[in-house]
């Protein structure tokens, strides 16, 4: 770090203290942030963590890069200064006016709304270094172009995502924590595995804070342009009453690839009785709080839990456990423009704590991830489309064969415990964010929670294309 550079995060450093004045209008604005998972309870605690310049206030426009404690969660900000007032452009970026402090008579804004600061932090990326806490880093082998014009990805997610020259996106973490995030992790092992299913990180930053693991804190991968998202290709195909089988038989391929791939360069572990009834144990107790959340799913908590107890009952010899994606869903696959699939978002289930996040599971629990997909995409249908999500569901498991040598129907007692916990799961997501889709999950809680027939089980595979399918909707979905 140059002497100017070493000064400035002295300086910052000692400005983290001095954020004292922003704090009034940080707490009104971080509830209006999609990201913010504080919502609905007043802000108690608010604290910077660190605070690095990387365009020091004085210059027009200022960058000021905040890790801040907000009731002990860790959140990224990046925050633009400049005076007042804002040119029309950044209107909607606006946070507050500064009237007291090192940054008096300022105005401070949201970063990434701002072209100009957006393309500094490209900068920064394309040359490795440090700054303060932050750590710049890059892959070598491959060069990131200067000058790329940069926009905010529109539509929800869960972090922030800047796309520049529709060649690269970057994703910034909002909320972050001690300890690699799996979305740079598993990436990075899948490209040096030779992986070409999942964009491979070409730069990410990171933050070394006092006694404890880095903190991940964005990363750059190529931008697929002109890919289709899964679940809006599914949507489109039901509702032109067309097949889906070909796509979710190249989907079950994808996805299989990617699993060997990372069974391959990261550990594996062979859980043995004890640890599978431990698994099912979680699942149990995970539906015992969901069911306290969500109390419609009280009169079929009994079936449900039959699914986690035959998991725990069923185990002699070991379940293979690996690295996963975590998350898996349609939404989390892309179909390139020459027809391939690739899966992106290895970030997990983001209100699960790291250390769980990171630790070896078995794979169905992806494969339960898309087949709940394709009945949610069916149940988003009217009327609703049955047969095209079990031809879905066969073709994706028969694809998935297809590369593994195993069928995940094979194991239907693991595969219901994964499905059963994964609807569980989106009850309470649904109930907490989605009131209006409940439905869909309490459909599957009521399925999965009857005694398990042969009639249950999936029908025989399909040949692609060759899939019965509904007729086009005849109202808009719900
Ligand atoms: N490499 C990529 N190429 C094209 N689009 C992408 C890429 N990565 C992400 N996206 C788009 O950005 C959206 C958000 O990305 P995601 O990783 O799911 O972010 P978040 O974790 O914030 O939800 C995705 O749904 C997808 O549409
Ligand atoms: O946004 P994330 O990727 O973190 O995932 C969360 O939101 C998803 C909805 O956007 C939710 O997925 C559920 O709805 C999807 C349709 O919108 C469906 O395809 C998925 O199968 C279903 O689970 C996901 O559960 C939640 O973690």
């Amino acid at each position: 770090m140059s002497e100017a550079a070493s000064a400035r995060s002295r300086l910052a450093a000692d400005r983290a203290a001095g954020i004292a004045p922003l704090e009034p209008m940080l707490r009104a604005w971080l509830p209006t942030q999609r990201w913010f998972a504080g919502k609905g309870r007043a802000i108690s605690r608010l604290r910077a963590v660190s605070a690095a310049e990387l365009l020091p206030p004085g210059s027009t426009p200022g960058l000021l890069h905040l890790l801040l404690d907000v009731d002990g969660d860790c959140y990224q900000l990046l925050l633009g200064i400049r005076p007042s007032p804002l040119p029309p452009a950044l209107g909607p970026a606006l946070i507050g006016h500064v009237d007291s402090g090192p940054y008096t008579g300022r105005t401070v804004y949201e970063a990434l709304g701002d072209p100009r600061l957006a393309s500094m932090l490209l900068e920064r990326l394309r040359s490795p270094g440090t700054l303060g806490p932050l750590r710049f880093d890059r892959d070598p082998g491959a060069p990131v172009p200067a000058g790329l014009t940069p926009r905010p990805l529109s539509g929800e997610q869960t972090n922030s995502s800047l796309i520049y020259g529709d060649s690269y996106i970057l994703k910034v973490f909002r909320r972050v924590g001690p300890g690699v995030n799996p979305d740079l992790e598993l990436p990075r092992a899948l490209a040096a595995a030779g992986c070409a299913r999942v964009p491979a990180p070409v730069a990410w930053y990171e933050a070394d804070l006092p006694g404890g693991e880095p903190l991940t804190l964005g990363v750059l991968q190529p931008y697929l342009r002109g890919s289709d998202d899964g679940w809006q290709l599914a949507l489109r195909r039901l509702g032109a009453g067309a097949d889906f089988t070909a796509e979710a038989h190249a989907l079950g391929r994808a996805t299989a690839e990617v699993h060997s791939a990372l069974a391959a360069a990261l550990p594996t572990l062979a859980l043995g009785p004890e640890q599978t009834a431990r698994l099912a144990a979680g699942m149990t107790a995970r539906l015992a709080a969901t069911v306290r959340e969500v109390p419609a799913l009280q009169p079929y908590e009994a079936g449900l839990r039959g699914a986690f107890d035959a998991l725990a009952a069923s185990r002699g010899a070991g379940v293979p456990a690996q690295r996963i994606h975590g998350d898996l869903h349609l939404g989390q696959t892309l179909r390139t423009a020459d027809g391939s699939w690739s899966l992106i978002d290895f970030e997990g289930e983001p209100a699960r704590p790291l250390a769980d996040r990171r630790r070896p599971e078995p794979a169905v629990r992806d494969i339960a991830g898309i087949l709940r997909s394709f009945d949610y995409a069916a149940r988003s249908h009217r009327p609703f489309a049955p047969a095209w999500a079990d031809a879905c569901r066969s073709a994706f498991c028969e694809g998935y064969a297809r590369t593994t040598g195993r069928d995940p129907r094979e194991d239907p007692v693991l595969l219901r415990a994964y499905e059963t916990d994964k609807a569980v799961y989106e009850a309470r997501y649904e109930s907490r964010h989605r009131p209006d889709w409940l439905h869909v999950p309490m459909a599957a809680i009521r399925r999965l929670s009857e005694p398990q027939r042969p009639a249950h089980r999936m029908p025989p595979p399909v040949t692609p294309g060759t899939t019965p399918h509904p007729k086009p909707p005849r109202r808009p979905l719900a």
